[in-house]
């Protein structure tokens, strides 16, 4: 049974899919500190979160079992990405669930700040008739610059051209292209800053976005403009923002995070007049929060239940294209590498992975992390190593990750060839997809097999003596070991030669070292692929 623990409040019709669940068990706990996470989090192997828990590298190293953090919405800036990617815990996001919420908020922020009326509301609702102080200004013709057009940003830009405003956008992604399809002009921020009646802020919050706007760009801000945080708490410095109030050149802002959360009760922004807040609310709507919770908990079940899952926070995304080309070895060169690790004696130096054929032409990464996870698994133990660390725990250990690439696959489409070398030796396996037979291994060392890279299999080095195969098949025999597939490859006749047996049931290791003391028979190791 999965144990998966909710520690902010999470749409339970989006969760459903999670509590309906024969093989999973969901506690809700909201609201819990960092101490008392650490003390229950070794129970669980799956935490959804929203903005509110911080999952620092203490909870992570108390959850012994933890397989992923689910954060039911976008920032992932309350998580510890590089603890949890050290630790090989997933980080998923539902980045597409709040968009549009987010950014019907931020344009009801823009309204309200540019028409007063959380400080009319506060007014008429104590009892004053006030219609002096709040005169407002239209949206119409303004000037609206977006810092961030990703997906928030590019619906807020749509949203106000209905509204007549004209569009300033600077992203690093925004391609000239895309700008005119926004109908936005693609600007610098700088240009923003200068022309800008309006401004919005759309970014993560990196090192780079900290204080994007601050003292050098209120500076040169049009007098009277307004500007609008429904993003980061810290894209824009709080005590520049007050000055710039102060001067009058900010006439109103409206602001929706805060550097920190909850803001002290002292805090500027809470006693400003010309400063309008709500508590992080951009994603608070009941639409938005059943679909980023269906996406998550969707997601968290495929991890539990160990389903290849293709896009992680804390791993590149693949695009749908190589996806499409890739998945289909995402197994294969797991078990390639598990194979090859399982014949490899002695401490891996190096491994190195050749794509031949169609593999070539793509960005074979996401496959190299499985065929790593397979080798390393072997060593490490499976529940250790997952697509997520397994480049992070092979450069911890010294391992040099050679990948070649080229275009000929002898016979096959594709071929993927993993060898490994340790001080002792270097060994190498191929395999490749056969339309209509699946998975084979079609090579081990130098030599030519195909084997079906599955089950419990023995490989036996021999010399090519007439009699070595009827000799193990009887000792197998006599001690109830089935052979359900046999291959053998030599090189020349009367030379080396290997034989592959799948069997039934796993051969003990008494078995194992009868089979070495056959005549001709040089070495015999069990392999298991299951
Ligand atoms: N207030 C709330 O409750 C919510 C806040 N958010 C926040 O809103 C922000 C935007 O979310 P999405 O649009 O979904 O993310 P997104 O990833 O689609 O867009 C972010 C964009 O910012 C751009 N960017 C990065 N550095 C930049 C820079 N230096 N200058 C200009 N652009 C830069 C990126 O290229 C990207 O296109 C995030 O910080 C997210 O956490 C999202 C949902 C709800
Ligand atoms: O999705 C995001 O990035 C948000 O900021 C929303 O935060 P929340 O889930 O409402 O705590």
């Amino acid at each position: 049974m999965f144990k998966v623990l909710v520690s902010d409040p999470i749409s339970d019709l989006g969760i459903q899919k999670l509590m309906d669940a024969a093989d999973v068990s969901v506690d809700k706990n909201p609201g819990l500190s960092e101490d008392e996470l650490v003390a229950i989090i070794g129970d669980y192997d799956a935490l959804l979160v929203r903005s509110q828990t911080r999952v620092t590298a203490r909870i992570m190293e108390a959850g012994k079992r933890l397989k992923v953090v689910g954060r039911a919405g976008v920032g992932v800036d309350n998580i510890d990405l590089p603890a949890a990617t050290q630790r090989g815990i997933i980080v998923i996001n539902a980045p597409d669930g709040n968009t549009i919420t987010t950014c019907e908020h931020t344009f009801a922020m823009m309204m309200a700040v540019a028409r007063h009326i959380p400080q009319a509301y506060l007014k008429t609702v104590s009892g004053e008739w006030d219609r002096k102080s709040f005169l407002g200004v239209e949206l119409r013709n303004k000037v609206l610059g977006v810092l961030g057009m990703g997906r928030i940003g590019s619906e807020v830009a749509k949203r106000a051209k209905a509204f007549g405003m004209e569009i300033l956008g600077y992203d690093p992604f925004l391609t000239e292209e895309r700008a005119e399809k926004l109908g936005v002009r693609l600007s610098s921020v700088d240009d923003i800053v200068r022309n800008a009646d309006f401004i919005t802020v759309h970014t993560p919050l990196t090192p780079e976005t900290r204080h994007m706007i601050s003292r050098p760009q209120f500076e040169v801000m049009k007098k009277g403009m307004r500007i609008v945080n429904c993003a980061r708490g810290g894209l824009i410095d709080e005590a520049a923002l007050v000055e710039a109030i102060d001067q009058g050149i900010v006439a109103g802002a409206a602001f929706d995070v805060f550097e920190v959360e909850p803001p002290a009760a002292d805090h500027p922004f809470l006693t400003n007049p010309k400063i309008i807040v709500t508590p992080h609310l951009g994603a608070s709507t009941v639409e938005a929060q059943e679909n980023v919770a269906i996406d998550v908990s969707e997601q968290v079940l495929n991890i539990l239940r160990d389903i290849p899952f293709i896009n992680a926070v804390n791993m590149p995304p693949i695009p749908a294209n190589v996806l499409n080309i890739l998945q289909p070895y995402f197994s294969l060169g797991e078990k390639l590498g598990s194979f090859v690790a399982q014949l490899t004696e002695g401490a891996v130096e190096e491994i190195t992975v050749n794509y031949a054929g169609e593999l070539a032409e793509v960005d074979t990464q996401p496959l190299t992390r499985y065929i790593v996870r397979g080798i390393l698994s072997h060593h490490l133990g499976a529940d250790q190593v997952n697509v997520v660390n397994s480049m992070h725990l092979a450069k911890e250990r010294s391992v040099n990750i050679v990948v070649q690439k080229s275009h000929i696959a002898r016979d096959f489409t594709n071929l993927v060839t993993v060898s490994l070398r340790s001080k002792k030796v270097e060994r190498l396996v191929a395999g490749t997809l056969l339309t209509g037979y699946g998975q084979r291994i079609v090579q081990i060392d130098r030599f030519p097999v195909d084997v079906a890279p599955e089950g419990n299999l023995i490989l036996i080095s021999h010399h090519d003596k007439p009699g070595i195969i009827g000799n193990v098949g009887s000792l197998l025999g006599s001690n109830d070991v089935n052979i359900a597939t046999m291959q053998v490859a030599r090189e020349l006749a009367g030379g080396s030669a290997i034989m592959v047996l799948t069997v039934d049931k796993v051969a003990s290791k008494e078995i194992i070292s009868e089979l070495v003391k056959l005549p001709d028979l040089i070495k015999a190791k069990e392999i298991n692929l299951l």
